[in-house]
């Protein structure tokens, strides 16, 4: 074999195929029945209906009507296919089915059995392959992995030699991992889940690495990447401690840390900056044997702010939160300001969180919410009978109420101009003077104010006093509209988890998934989440969410209504009659995506 002529992961797969006496012509092999197909099925359902949607997805994006897309067990065994008819017939030829088996030591050099053999991505193209008759596919395929490092089943997509671009093997490596962090997600309940990345900025994106630890501090899942980052392999997973791997215990370094962005030293590796995810819910982790309960001297575990959890699924920068927080440490007032709904009282509260001030008073004002005339007493207090109807015994009001914590004051735009005055006076001298003469107090607050106006031109018409903007706005910070995070179908996919989705086995459809991206959200995540909430009240553990499960209205805000109203040819029509109507049954009988299938039926309805 002349060097260089076949990549070494292939040439080293037909010699294990040589090696097994395997013949270049193949041997028959029985397909599984559909009774023992069912069976290894369910055996394999938890992963399945985590990988499935992705499926469809992938599907979409890459298949032109030459491909198939496979999901096998972890022996090679196909039990989900989803392709075209006119390829699936191809494959059918060579056996590229569900029922039949494509480990590497029965059909010999295949990018299936190959890459389980490898636990790695692998691409075997045409005449790579080992097995004549498997020739004229060509193949990519990625290993799925629980986070243990166990492989649970492949991933791949199959088609035409000539038909394989070179994007094929990163949609197909970047959907393996994607399934792989669903995987992840669901393993890591109610364990505590670190994010680790050299660069601080990466630690919300999908970029940053995971680990998970139980109550006693051992690693009990991981991904690839912190493995890597670490210097580590699969096997520290349910052995390594925290304090092996860091030179501290979990418990010190979270007292130290919170759930803000600190930086953690490897005991091999460079430091990396790390971020501990606060659970949804409280930590289930099993009852420790007697013998490895916690010494009673260690710190207990601190309870996670839930703000900071809700903060980090809305798809921000963390390094907007640990600005913030910089900010407020150093006594400079923090003005967040961003479109309604985006979440500027969230993160106000989630900065207090983070803060060393975390244990200290929160006090939140409206100052929209409040009639003018009664701002002034809200804020600064005032003594008994300073005016009608005050309490009798007075009150000490919301700024001395904060002493020592943080002073929120959401829709600071809203604020009379008279009282902004006096709100400028009390926060240069520190001190408030309560109405009706009181005795001058001191007063420690830290202060966060929000608005949805923008506050500069209010200046420039008049409507906000400039000195009291130049006081607050050192450093405006603005939270981005919803449509402009990135992936507002990840966002909702991981809102939708913390309300507790994946645990009833409630996931989004492709095609929602798809509108949700389209969609411009004007109500930001007040819109989202109050949506995702109302649909998982109102659906069935199990269901798939589907264009069909939104409110008439927002399906049509979403452009999502003319498909219904389309008329079917007839033999569309007669097999969504055969499936009740039902598309999800049509399209998964044909082996599409119900999109696909609509578009189907529109063009064929014309
Ligand atoms: N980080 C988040 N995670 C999940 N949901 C969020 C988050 N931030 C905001 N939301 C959703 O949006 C709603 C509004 O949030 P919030 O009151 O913080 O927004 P706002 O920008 O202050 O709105 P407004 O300008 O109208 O006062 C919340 O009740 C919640 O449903």
């Amino acid at each position: 074999m002349p060097q260089d002529a076949l990549p070494s992961s292939i040439l080293h797969s037909w010699q294990r195929c040589l090696g097994l006496g395997l013949p270049v012509s193949g041997r028959r092999h029985e397909r599984l029945s559909d009774a023992a197909l069912a069976e290894r099925r369910d055996a394999n359902a938890d992963w399945l209906a985590v990988a499935r949607p992705y499926v469809e997805t992938l599907f979409e994006q890459v298949v032109d009507g030459g491909h198939v897309v496979v999901l096998a067990d972890r022996d090679g065994l196909i039990l989900d296919e989803m392709g075209n008819a006119g390829f699936l017939d191809k494959a059918e030829r060579v056996a590229l089915t569900p029922g039949m088996d494509w480990g590497e030591g029965v059909r010999g050099t295949n990018a299936i059995g190959t890459a389980l053999t490898l636990a790695e991505t692998v691409r075997v193209r045409g005449g790579e392959h080992y097995l004549e008759c498997n020739r004229l596919l060509s193949c990519t395929a990625s290993p799925l992995l629980d986070p243990t490092g166990r492989p649970v089943g492949v991933l791949d997509v199959s088609g035409a030699p000539r038909k394989l671009g070179p994007d094929e093997t990163a949609a197909v490596d970047a959907t393996a991992r994607l399934i792989e962090r669903r995987l992840f997600d669901a393993h890591a309940q109610g364990a505590r889940v670190l994010l680790l990345h050299p660069d601080p900025a990466q630690l919300a994106t999908p970029r940053a690495a995971r680990l998970a630890f139980g109550d006693d501090e051992t690693l009990i899942g991981a991904d690839r990447a912190a493995l890597s980052l670490l210097a580590q392999g699969w096997g520290a997973v349910g052995r390594a401690r925290f304090a092996e791997l860091f030179g501290e215990t979990l418990d010190h370094w979270q007292s130290r840390a919170g759930h803000g962005v600190a930086l953690l030293a490897p005991a091999a590796g460079r430091p990396l900056s790390a971020r501990l995810l606060a659970p949804a819910r409280p930590a289930t982790a099993p009852t420790p044997a007697p013998q490895q309960a916690r010494p009673t001297s260690s710190p207990p575990a601190k309870a996670p702010a839930p703000e900071a959890a809700e903060a980090d699924v809305a798809g921000l920068p963390p390094a907007l939160l640990e600005t913030a927080r910089k900010l407020l440490e150093a006594d400079i007032p923090v003005l967040v300001l961003g479109e309604t709904g985006t979440g500027k009282d969230r993160f106000a509260r989630a900065l207090h969180a983070a803060s060393s001030r975390r244990h200290a008073p929160f006090v939140a004002v409206n100052c929209a919410a409040i009639p003018d005339g009664l701002v002034e007493a809200e804020l600064f207090g005032y003594e008994e009978g300073a005016f009608t109807g005050a309490r009798r015994q007075g009150s000490r009001g919301r700024l001395r109420e904060a002493h020592g914590g943080v002073l929120f004051l959401d829709e600071i735009g809203d604020m009379p101009l008279t009282l902004q005055a006096r709100l400028l006076r009390a926060l240069q001298e520190r001190v408030v003077t309560p109405l009706g003469g009181g005795q001058p107090q001191r007063v420690d607050v830290r202060l966060v104010c929000a608005t949805h106006r923008d506050l500069r031109r209010m200046v420039d018409e008049g409507a906000f006093r400039a000195d009291l903007y130049f006081r607050l706005g050192h450093y405006p910070l603005r939270l981005p509209p919803l449509r402009t995070r990135g992936d507002v179908a990840a966002i909702a996919q991981r809102l939708l988890d913390v309300q507790g989705a994946a645990r009833r086995g409630i996931a989004l459809a492709p095609d929602l998934a798809a509108a949700i991206r389209r969609y411009p959200w004007p109500g930001n995540l007040r819109e989202l989440d109050n949506l995702l909430r109302t649909l998982l009240a109102l659906v069935d553990d199990g269901t798939l969410l589907g264009p069909e499960h939104l409110p008439e209205t927002l399906r049509e805000d979403m452009g999502l209504c003319e498909a219904g109203a389309q008329e079917p040819d007839d033999a569309t029509a007669q097999l969504l009659a055969r499936f009740g109507g039902n598309a999800s049954a049509a399209a998964r009988a044909l082996g599409i995506s119900r999109s696909t299938l609509y578009r189907r039926l529109r063009k064929n309805g014309r």
